[in-house]
Parts: structure tokens; C-alpha cells; sequence
């Protein structure tokens, strides 16, 4: 059984539907839908991970690094496309308390402020849970922020619709499992780690971000992220390209794990965009295979080679 976070009409649930069509369960938040995966109550779960306008879900990450470990199998990238839902017969201009998740505030910040400069804007869990509250006749709040399909599921009207500063955003979602064996190698992955420094000190980040150059691994995001012991001491989550069982991904690596005080394998898996990736002349595995036996020469007697 896989789950979501929910309730239904969530992005989540949009880009789970996009990739299953089998039985799923909603959670009401990210950290409960990470908790029902780590308790075996369900096999995987989607949660968001990353914006394309307001960056990395920082929720996601740090449930995914606290706790029993878990590993991402899959990513999902989809468009996000909000509208503004009321309760039936209400107005636009009638809107007074605005309804909606964080990462959607963000993203439709300008058009309220120029539509609806005097609401009240407040943060919901999610916004398929800002429409279905919106929808009890007794809420204070007159409107959410949400999907189409949010609006439609919790009987609300559609005022406005596109409302999105930024055209063309997406949203990408993960589907995390608990650890076991990595998902097959397509040719066209993706691999996320966290790694910790031993200490502060220059040159550190260099260090970290040197064992992927050196080795002709390209990343694909980089954010640091508190560790939450003191102010100041930050890790940093990583997504490279290539997978655990390409050569230059695995001495990449062997390379953070050598220098680094911790380093959380969060998985490899295929991506979504299926591009392939841009593997420099000396880094592919036939390179890394022929290096190695010409090693195993360099010992042998008469200079056989
Ligand atoms: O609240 C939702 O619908 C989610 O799935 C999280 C989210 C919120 C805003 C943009 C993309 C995902």
C-alpha cells in the first residue's frame, strides 16, 4: 500500500495519481506520511521535496534525515497550477481570510496582493486541507488557494484561476521507501546524499564539492540545511547525477565518506526527465574498468603488460 500527504486533492496526491493508480492512503502531514513508511504501515510514501520558485520543502528533508532511515525510489516532477476556491455564492470581492500552504502563499503572492490587498492571509497543513476547511460552513476563512481538482473534491467555486506569479513553475515530488536493494540503474539518474563536516574551517564546502568535480559528476541542487545543534553548524543535501553503481558515483562517494564527519545515503534512483547525463571523457565505467587493469599490470614480472 502506498500513501501520500494529503488529504486528497493535495499536489502530492496529483503526482502520486501521475505515476499509480493503485489503492492509496491520504496523511495528514509530511512527517506522519515519512512515520507510516518507517512503521511498515504502508511500502512507500510521495511527499514534495523542491520548488522551482521557492526552492527546497525544508520539512521533507530534515524528516528525511531524522529518524530510522528511509531512501527515495522515485521522483515525480509536475506543473503547478493554482486557482482561488470559495465557499458557494461568495465573491471575489467578498474574500476576506485567504486560506493556504506555505509553499502555495509563495507562489501567488503577487496576485493577491494586487487582488485582494486587504485579506488576511493564513498558512494551512497542505492546500487540499485549506479548500476542505474552507468548505465547513462555519470556518472564518472565506477562500483557499488550491488545485482544480481540490476545489471540484470539496464543493467549492472557482473565482479565479492561474493565479501563479511565476508561469510554468513545478513542483517535485519523491517516493520514499524504507532501505533495501537501489533501484535498477537506468543510465539516467539521480542520487541524493546529506553530508556533515568534521569541522568549520575554510575550504571545508570545497573539499565536499571536489569529490564530485574530480570525478566528472555533475549536481544537481545543493542546499544546506541547519543541523539543529547550534547556530552556525549547517550539513548540506546533495543531488548528483549518475547512480550508486556507476563507478564515478560510488568514488564519489568513497571520497565524501573519507572526509566527512556523516554521510546519509538517501538513494539513487531514475529522473524524472530522463536526461542523460553529461559523462566527461575519463569518468565513464569502461574508463574506471580500464584504469584498474592497468593497475593490476604495474606489478607483474618482465614488465608484462
Ligand atoms: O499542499 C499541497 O497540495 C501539496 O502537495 C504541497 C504543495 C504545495 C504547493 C505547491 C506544491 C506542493
Amino acid at each position: 500500500m502506498l500513501g501520500y500527504f494529503g488529504p486528497a486533492g493535495t499536489f502530492t496526491h496529483q503526482a502520486l495519481l501521475s505515476v499509480s493508480d493503485e489503492e492509496a492512503v491520504a496523511l495528514p502531514s509530511v512527517a506522519q506520511a515519512l512515520d507510516a513508511v518507517r512503521s511498515g504501515q504502508i511500502d512507500g510514501a510521495v511527499v514534495p521535496i523542491e520548488n522551482s520558485v521557492e526552492g527546497g520543502v525544508s520539512a521533507t528533508l530534515d524528516e528525511l534525515i531524522a529518524g530510522d532511515p528511509l531512501v527515495i525510489v522515485g521522483e515525480i516532477v509536475i506543473p503547478v497550477t493554482f486557482g482561488l476556491y470559495t465557499r458557494p455564492g461568495t465573491r471575489l470581492e467578498d474574500v476576506r481570510h485567504v486560506l493556504t500552504h506555505g509553499h502555495a502563499l509563495a507562489q501567488v503572492r503577487q496576485w493577491l496582493s494586487r487582488e485582494l490587498p486587504e485579506a488576511l492571509v493564513t498558512a494551512a497543513g497542505s492546500t487540499a486541507g485549506a479548500a476542505l476547511e474552507v468548505a465547513d460552513p462555519g470556518s472564518r476563512h472565506d477562500a483557499a488557494v488550491c488545485a482544480r481538482v481540490a476545489g471540484k473534491i470539496y464543493g467549492l467555486d472557482e473565482v479565479a484561476y492561474g493565479i501563479e506569479d511565476n508561469p510554468g513553475a513545478v513542483t517535485r515530488f519523491v517516493m520514499v521507501g524504507r532501505p533495501g536493494p537501489v533501484p535498477s540503474r537506468t543510465g539516467r539518474d539521480k542520487t541524493t546524499l546529506v553530508a556533515y563536516m568534521h569541522e568549520d574551517r575554510s575550504g571545508a564546502l570545497l573539499e565536499i564539492l571536489e569529490q564530485f568535480a574530480v570525478r566528472g559528476v555533475n549536481l544537481t541542487r545543493i542546499e544546506s540545511r541547519p543541523t539543529k545543534t547550534f547556530l552556525g553548524s549547517y550539513c548540506f543535501a546533495i543531488d548528483a547525477e549518475g547512480h550508486l553503481h556507476d563507478r564515478r558515483v560510488t568514488e564519489a562517494l568513497l571520497g565524501l565518506h573519507r572526509i566527512c564527519r556523516d554521510v546519509i545515503f538517501l538513494g539513487s534512483y531514475a529522473r524524472a526527465d530522463k536526461q542523460p547525463p553529461d559523462v566527461p571523457m575519463g569518468f565513464s565505467d569502461a574508463d574506471f574498468h580500464s584504469a584498474t587493469q592497468w593497475l593490476a599490470t604495474l606489478e607483474r614480472p618482465n614488465g608484462d603488460r
